[in-house]
């Protein structure tokens, strides 16, 4: 059989009013898809409202995913854009978050698909596509109820432009007791070559470096990756200042952040990819470089009615 080339979906138009931009969309019971009709495009898995593929106008897959990544709902995806919430790493001394797992819960639940919206201002040349998803106290499994028993509601949005894939998580306490929590967007890039690779825009910024004791250092010059590499930034710029991973002196993307303060760069590396059984293939660390977007140093602090916002906007 000639596999014939999908139509896109032509969204119902109304007389009188302008065609509605055309986005190719598809919803099950596990995923969402959507693409642009200038060709870029996003699939989310329910599980973890987790990204797991972003693709430019060309096809070509923007972001990292371990061959022998779990897309069951069996593990957390080791790839795309795994949702820290609401501890990052283990936190046995915070009472509030000790018994939770690593990088808390958020990305091991199963999101609610909350609906799409679509806009373009000047044509389909610069159509946009927003999926919002859903997680809450109300929805939560038991298992994570229990350990974390607080009343919330996080609503995360994942806005596809053709310049850019913007993620953003809203977070607003339901309860009558203060929430204090971590968040981070943890995005695997995909690269072509990490010995070329340089990150700009955390120069003179002050990072724990977790591979050494944890000890606080300060940032001198561009960040280049000859090794296993787990830094916890917080940048002495303000989070409108982009962090750019460059290849070969040519930048290939730019990270800008909206209210969370800090960054973690990491990088197994080659001993730390060989003990992750579903780090696939074991020299995919050379393709891969996580810029992760996040407020993971000390707590946010949420009273009772208060909601925080923060995101982060990626081009290439
Ligand atoms: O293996 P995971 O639980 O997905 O964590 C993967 C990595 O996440 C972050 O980048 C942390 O800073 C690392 O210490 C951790 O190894």
């Amino acid at each position: 059989m000639v596999d014939r080339p999908k139509k896109p979906l032509a969204l119902a138009t109304t007389p009188g009013l302008p065609p509605q931009p055309q986005v190719n969309f598809t919803h099950d019971n596990s995923r969402v898809t959507a693409s642009l009709p200038t060709g870029e495009s996003i699939e989310v898995l329910l599980y973890g409202a987790t990204v797991i593929s972003w693709k430019n106008r060309f096809g070509i897959e923007r972001l990292w995913l371990s061959d022998a990544a779990k897309l069951d709902g069996s593990k957390a995806v080791r790839g795309g854009i795994p949702l820290v919430f609401p501890v990052f790493g283990t936190a046995p001394d915070h009472a509030a978050t000790s018994k939770l797992p690593q990088h808390g819960f958020a990305r091991n639940s199963r999101w609610e698909f909350l609906g799409k919206s679509s806009s373009e201002s000047t044509g389909p040349s610069d159509t946009s596509v927003k999926l919002d998803f859903g997680l809450s106290s109300a929805t939560l499994d038991e298992q994570a109820k229990s350990l974390w028993p607080y009343t919330f509601s996080i609503i995360y949005s994942v806005t596809l432009t053709p310049e850019n894939l913007s993620t953003s998580i809203v977070v607003t306490n339901d309860g009558e007791q203060p929430i204090e929590f971590q968040v981070l967007l943890h995005t695997y890039l995909r690269i072509d070559d990490i010995s070329k690779i340089q990150v700009t825009g955390l120069e003179e910024s002050e990072y724990i470096d977790k591979v050494d004791a944890a000890s606080t250092k300060t940032q001198s010059g561009a960040i280049t990756i000859t090794g296993e590499t787990d830094r916890v930034y917080t940048p002495a710029k303000g989070p409108s200042h982009p962090v750019v991973v460059s290849e070969d002196g040519e930048a290939v993307y730019s990270v800008v952040r909206d209210n969370l303060k800090d960054v973690v760069v990491w990088n197994p590396w080659q001993q730390k990819a060989e003990s992750m059984g579903d780090f696939e293939p074991k020299d995919g660390y050379k393709k891969m470089i996580c810029i992760e977007a996040g407020s993971v140093r000390g707590w946010t602090t949420l009273d009772p009615s208060d909601a925080f916002e923060g995101a982060q906007t990626i081009s290439d």
